[in-house]
């Protein structure tokens, strides 16, 4: 079977790739809609041109960009695409936990029993994810977030580094969290919260 093409070239996309290599994957190399990375190297790994390479029958490939509405775009633009997903084995995932396709685990994150997981989600470096807790698709939670008991991340929520979220609260879908901030009330969907703890400061998506 082929490697793994990573698409995405930028500063995400090496710790994906670091992620698959201490997972015992092959990667290929990585596509990037950008002319001016092509040719370029990321971690030894040639970019080798756009996202066109996609279509080839048989790709197997993992979106590595950080932004949530780019993951959703693209995974909506390529719906038969084996995605793959990647989990750190300094990670420490419970047997019980549902993963997505496409979501990656980075080192040091604890994800806890009967959470789920939906696709092209990122728990990022160190994160923790307590039990019973719901991250719907294209959700990302930055380095040393921590999610109590029952939290539920609507779809395309981000949550800033090192913020937390107490027992069962709900983010709403596409919020953004401040970095630090704690979420002890829901949030509604298209917010920014920010502060301790987390209150709306406006309506405004994610860019
Ligand atoms: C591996 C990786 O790198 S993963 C990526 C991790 N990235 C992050 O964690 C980024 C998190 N981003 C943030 O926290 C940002 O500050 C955001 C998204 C919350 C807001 O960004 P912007 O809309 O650009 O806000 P801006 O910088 O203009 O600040 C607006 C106000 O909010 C305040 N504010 C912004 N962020 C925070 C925060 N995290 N906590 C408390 N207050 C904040 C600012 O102090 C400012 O207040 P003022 O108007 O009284 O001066």
């Amino acid at each position: 079977m082929s490697g793994i093409l990573v698409v995405g070239a930028g500063g995400h996309a090496k710790v994906v790739i670091a992620t698959l290599l201490a997972a015992g994957e092959t990667v290929e190399g990585l596509l990037d809609d950008q002319p001016s990375r092509w040719g370029s190297m990321v971690l030894g790994y040639p970019v080798l041109g756009s996202l066109e390479q996609l279509e080839k029958p048989d790709s197997r490939a993992i979106l590595a960009i950080g932004n949530n509405r780019v993951r959703q775009t693209l995974s909506e633009r390529y719906p038969e695409m084996a995605w793959v997903s990647a989990v750190h084995p300094n990670s420490v995932v419970h047997s019980s936990v549902r993963l997505g396709a496409g979501s990656v685990i980075f080192a040091g994150a604890v994800v806890q029993p009967d959470t789920t997981i939906g696709n092209h989600v990122i728990v990022n470096t160190a994160a923790t994810v307590d039990h019973d807790c719901v991250l719907e698709d294209y959700v990302h939670i930055a380095p040393g977030t921590h999610l109590a008991g029952q939290v539920r991340l609507e779809q395309g929520a981000f949550l800033g580094i090192g913020s937390a979220a107490a027992p069962g609260v709900r983010v709403g879908a596409w919020a953004t969290v401040g970095a630090g901030s704690v979420v002890i009330r829901d949030l509604p969907p298209h917010c920014v919260a920010v502060g301790v703890p987390a209150r709306p400061r406006q309506a405004k998506d994610q860019p």
